[in-house]
């Protein structure tokens, strides 16, 4: 278990090339590494399945081609580690975590949500993200079968009330506003708190 426990739990979720990465890269920086840390369930999937298949770790961590040429085949595998145990990954992500503010990055199935929502109910938050498949092509997304109907990317589209949904079109002009009135103003007073 993560050696503090956290005044606030941001669990996003959204579509492939929604823009998970962009936007809470963008909160980590208003709010800054000594107040938050960006947490990443893939992180230990991508590390382990890294090692157990001979690949680049650190090429599965990017944006790239590399990590959609094995996309399919590590869903798989974290599916039957995930039905093993549910929480494992989980646990993995929040070890090292010092930050009052955790932000997910990218949560996708009700079991990670139910996981966080169980260990720390007061703090935890949804937060959506949100671009138009026009937006999502233009980032270079392609409807993949297997993958964009599949759990990993559907698993949260029904059941969850959301507590922020964050519209990340285009060049994404209207982040910053949607960012500073809402999410961004709760987890500065949250830091502040005793
Ligand atoms: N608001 C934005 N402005 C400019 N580029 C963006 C914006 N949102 C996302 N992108 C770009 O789109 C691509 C996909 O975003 P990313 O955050 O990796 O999506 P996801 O993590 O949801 O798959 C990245 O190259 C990223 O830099
Ligand atoms: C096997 C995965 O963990 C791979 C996820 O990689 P990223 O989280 O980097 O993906 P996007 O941000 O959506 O492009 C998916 C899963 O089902 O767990």
């Amino acid at each position: 278990m993560a050696t503090v426990e956290p005044k606030l739990v941001l669990l996003f979720s959204g579509k492939r090339k929604s823009g998970k990465d962009y936007v809470t890269d963008l909160i980590h920086q208003r709010l800054g590494p000594d107040v938050c840390c960006i947490l990443r369930l893939s992180g230990p999937l991508k590390q382990q399945y890294a090692q157990d298949h001979g690949l680049d770790f650190d090429e599965l961590l990017g944006a790239g081609e590399y990590k959609e040429k094995y996309r399919a085949d590590m869903i798989q595998w974290g599916e039957k580690q995930r039905e093993k145990d549910p929480g494992f990954f989980c646990r993995v992500a929040i070890k090292e975590a010092q930050q009052p503010i955790w932000i997910v990055s990218d949560t996708r199935r009700l079991s990670d949500l139910q996981w966080f929502w169980r260990e720390y109910p007061s703090q935890s938050r949804c937060v959506r993200v949100e671009a138009s498949e026009e937006t999502r092509k233009e980032r270079g997304w392609e409807f993949t079968t297997g993958i964009d109907d599949a759990e990993s990317e559907c698993g949260l589209d029904q059941g969850v009330d959301f507590d922020w949904i964050i519209k990340n079109e285009g060049d994404g002009s209207q982040l910053e506003e949607q960012l500073a009135t809402g999410l961004l103003s709760i987890a500065k007073e949250k830091a502040k708190e005793d």
